[in-house]
């Protein structure tokens, strides 16, 4: 169903700047929404709304013949949405889909999208996804759906990836938003390992939980590689995050971490005032 959404102006700025832009009647909106009513009153978007308008805002980047990244999440949802709209319409073709996970693989096949995997495509043109946070620096948390692992050599393996989130996304530093950081970790001696991640960021106030699907805690969730997730939440800044990321990834039996440094090259960002573009510089 369609939804109306204000007219936005759209920010191309380099991470560090401003992020605060200001709706105008006359301005060239960003997804393809319906115009404003003339009235120009305010409209209070919820934040789904929010990860749409970032969402249609990303698929602008999609061209013909291209290889993309589809992402996990309510935010990637949209883009692959939109990106089969597209197909539909003829405005698009020769896409091939490389999903980040099972759900997403559910959902391009069911709207007819041609998917592949990384062994056929290994580069990828361009991929959108969502993110947990996202700092000054378009380094990212993601994974609190469970898909980080393949979202990161998905990601990683393009040669653009473009980030859609709603302004509630953004934080000073990584952990920032007191919500977990998940890392992935092989189910043998997962909650040892989750001592060990704990024990790693103790200065920085680091409590490191198994993340279950119940409420006791005994059933773990389980991700679709066949692995377990444990949530590290801070209390303090966790510093240097490169250090970070070594620091987790040299402790036997973590797969892979959250955190996505350096891998963003564009960020858009969708907030009640406008769409802010941010490049990576
Ligand atoms: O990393 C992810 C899944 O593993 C998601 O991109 C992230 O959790 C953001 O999700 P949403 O768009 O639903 O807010």
């Amino acid at each position: 169903m369609a939804i109306s959404y204000p007219q936005f102006i759209v920010s191309e700025k380099s991470p560090m700047e401003a992020k605060i832009i200001v709706p105008s009647s006359s301005s060239q909106a960003s997804p393809s929404p319906p115009p404003l009513s003339s009235s120009m009153s305010p409209v209070v978007l919820t934040q789904d709304e929010l990860k749409k308008i970032a969402a249609y805002k990303a698929v602008e980047y999609v061209e013909s013949n291209m290889v993309i990244g589809l992402g996990t999440g309510s935010t990637a949802k949209h883009a692959v949405d939109r990106i089969a709209e597209l197909l539909n319409q003829g405005k698009l073709h020769n896409i091939i889909g490389i999903p980040t996970s099972k759900k997403t693989y559910d959902q391009a096949v069911s709207l007819g999208i041609p998917l592949s995997d990384l062994n056929s495509h290994p580069v990828v043109d361009l991929s959108i996804d969502g993110a947990d946070e996202v700092d000054p620096f378009l380094n990212l948390v993601k994974g609190r759906g469970g898909s980080l692992l393949r979202e990161k050599m998905v990601e990683s393996s393009s040669k653009k990836f473009v980030v859609i989130v709603d302004e509630s996304k953004m934080v000073k530093h990584l952990g920032g938003s007191g919500l977990a950081m998940p890392v992935e970790v092989v189910p043998y001696g997962d909650l040892a390992v989750a001592k060990s991640l704990q024990a790693l960021f103790e200065d920085s106030g680091c409590v490191a939980k198994r993340r279950t699907l119940d409420l006791d805690g005994k059933v773990p969730f389980v991700t679709d590689n066949g692995n377990h997730i444990v949530e590290l939440f801070f209390k303090k800044d966790i510093g240097d995050l490169n250090t970070a990321s070594d620091k987790i990834l040299r402790i036997p039996g973590v797969v892979e971490h959250g955190m996505f440094l350096g891998l963003a090259t564009t960020v858009i960002v969708a907030g009640e005032l406008g769409v802010t573009v941010e490049n990576k510089s």
